[in-house]
C-alpha cells in the first residue's frame, strides 16, 4: 500500500450541489482501516454532512488542498478551481462530447490534469459501479404519490426534502393508507429499484402485468415493464437486449395498453433518441388515457414520456401539461396530466445518496486507487497528466473545438 492523501473538494458547480463523496463515518473508517490513507476536507456551507461533523469525526478540514494526490468531487469543477498536475475524480459530462464541458476539459488538459470520470467505472460485464439512480427512483416515486395525493385531494405526503433523510421519511409512512390506486413502473436499473423499495415500504401490492392490464383492485397496487416486457422487434416479435441496445428503431413499444389502465405512471426505463416512445401526444388526447400523474424519473425532456416539457425544480417539481393543446399548465389542472420531471432528484435526500455512493466507492474502487491503479482505473481515465488517453482520443476534434 502507498501512501495516499484523498481530499473532499466543495461543490461549486451552479446551483450547488449539495452531495459528497465520502460520509464523516465513512472517512472516519478509511483512516482507520487504511493507515497510509490521510484525508482533507474541503469546507462547504452547501454539503448535507455539516463541516462540524466532519471536524466531530476527526477528519481533518483545510481550504487548501495542495497536498493531496488525490481530489474527490461529484460535479463538474469550475475551471478556475482546477489545481494543475492534479488526479481528479468526479462526473464530467464529457464523454458524450457535451459542449457545456468542452472548456473543462481543454483545461484540465492545459493543466496536466488526470481525469478518472465516476461514470466511466464499469464492472467487468459493462455494469457502472456507481450512480445515485437508487435514490433518484425513491424519490422520485415518493414524489409521485405526493403529486397523486394533491391532485385528487385523497391524502398528503411530506416532501422528501423537508426530512432529515430516508430513516425519517421512512417513519411518515407509518399507518399510511393510500387508496386502490394503480402505478406502473418501467425499468429495471438502478432508478427502478428505488420505484420499487418505496412500494415496498408502503405494502403496495405486486401484480403481473397481464393480470394488472385487465383487473381492478380495492388497494392499491403496481406492475413492472422491464425493457423484455416493453419492447418488441417489429420483424419478428421477439425480444433480445443486446440487439435492442444495438437497434433500438427495429422495435416498437407496446406500452399503450396501460394508458388506459393506470393512475400513475413511475418511468424510470433508459432512453435514447432511436427509442419508440412510451405513447404519443395522439394517444395522450383521447378519451380513454386514464394516467393523471407521471413522474417521469428518467426525465428526458420529449423523450420516452413525450410531454415531459423540461424540468421543474426541488422546490416546484411539477407542471401539467394540457392533454389536447399540448401547454404547460397549473400542475392539478383536471384536463391536464400532472408532471414530475426533475433532473437531480437524489439531492432531496443527500446524505442517504451520498452515503450510498461513498459504499460503493469504496466497495468496488477504492483499493484500486489506493494500489496505484487498476485496468477498471485505466478505462475511466478520460485524461492522464495533461493527455487524453487512447481510449477516449475520439474527443480530440471535441477539445480542439471542431
Ligand atoms: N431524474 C434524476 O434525478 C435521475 C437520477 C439518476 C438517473 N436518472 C436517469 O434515469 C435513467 C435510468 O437510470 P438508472 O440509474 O436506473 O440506470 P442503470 O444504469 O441502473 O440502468 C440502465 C438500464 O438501461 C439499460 N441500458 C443501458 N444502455 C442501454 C441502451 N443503449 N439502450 C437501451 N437500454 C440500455 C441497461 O441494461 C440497464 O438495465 C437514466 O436515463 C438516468 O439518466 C435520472
Amino acid at each position: 500500500m502507498t501512501s495516499l492523501h484523498i481530499g473532499l473538494i466543495r461543490e461549486e458547480k451552479t446551483p450547488q450541489d449539495n452531495r459528497v463523496a465520502f460520509t464523516p463515518q465513512q472517512c472516519q473508517w478509511i483512516l482507520s482501516h487504511y493507515p497510509t490513507v490521510q484525508i482533507t476536507v474541503q469546507p462547504s456551507p452547501h454539503r448535507a454532512f455539516k463541516d462540524d461533523e466532519y471536524s466531530t469525526a476527526g477528519i481533518r478540514l483545510a481550504e487548501d488542498l495542495s497536498q493531496c494526490d488525490i481530489l474527490l468531487g461529484i460535479k463538474e469543477v469550475p475551471v478556475e478551481r482546477l489545481i494543475p498536475g492534479k488526479t481528479y475524480l468526479f462526473f464530467s459530462h464529457t464523454k458524450k462530447l457535451q459542449p457545456q464541458n468542452r472548456e473543462m476539459l481543454r483545461t484540465i488538459l492545459e493543466r496536466k490534469i488526470t481525469l478518472i470520470d465516476y461514470e466511466c467505472l464499469v464492472h467487468p460485464d459493462g455494469q457502472r459501479i456507481l450512480g445515485f439512480g437508487f435514490f433518484a427512483g425513491v424519490v422520485g416515486a415518493h414524489n409521485g404519490l405526493l403529486e397523486f395525493g394533491r391532485r385528487t385531494g385523497l391524502f398528503n405526503f411530506k416532501r422528501v426534502h423537508e426530512c432529515h433523510d430516508f430513516q425519517e421519511l421512512i417513519t411518515h409512512y407509518f399507518g399510511v393508507k393510500l387508496p386502490p390506486v394503480k402505478i406502473v413502473a418501467t425499468g429495471s436499473g438502478r432508478v427502478t429499484a428505488g420505484i420499487l423499495e418505496v412500494m415496498g415500504l408502503l405494502g403496495i401490492k405486486y401484480i403481473p402485468p397481464e393480470e394488472f392490464l385487465i383487473n381492478e383492485y380495492a388497494y392499491p397496487v403496481y406492475t413492472q415493464l422491464k425493457a423484455g416486457e416493453l419492447y418488441l422487434r417489429r420483424s419478428d416479435k421477439t425480444y433480445s437486449r443486446e440487439d435492442f441496445h444495438n437497434h433500438p428503431e427495429h422495435y416498437d413499444c407496446k406500452f399503450l395498453p396501460y394508458v388506459t389502465c393506470s393512475d400513475i405512471l413511475m418511468n424510470g426505463i433508459y432512453w435514447e433518441q432511436d427509442i419508440a416512445p412510451l405513447f404519443t401526444w395522439e394517444d395522450l388526447a383521447k378519451e380513454n388515457f386514464r394516467i393523471q400523474v407521471i413522474a417521469d424519473i428518467t426525465d428526458d425532456k420529449g423523450g420516452s414520456v413525450p410531454c415531459n416539457l423540461g424540468d421543474g425544480t426541488i422546490e416546484q417539481p411539477v407542471y401539467g401539461v394540457h392533454r389536447q393543446s399540448r401547454e404547460k399548465t397549473a400542475p392539478y389542472d383536471p384536463e391536464s396530466v400532472t408532471m414530475m420531471c426533475v433532473g437531480n432528484l437524489p439531492n432531496e435526500l443527500p446524505r442517504d445518496a451520498s452515503q450510498f455512493f461513498g459504499d460503493h466507492l469504496m466497495k468496488y474502487v477504492f483499493d484500486d486507487l489506493v494500489n496505484g491503479g487498476s485496468e477498471m482505473i485505466t478505462k475511466a481515465t478520460i485524461a492522464a497528466h495533461g493527455k487524453l488517453t487512447d481510449r477516449y482520443a475520439y474527443m480530440q476534434p471535441y477539445v480542439a473545438g471542431e
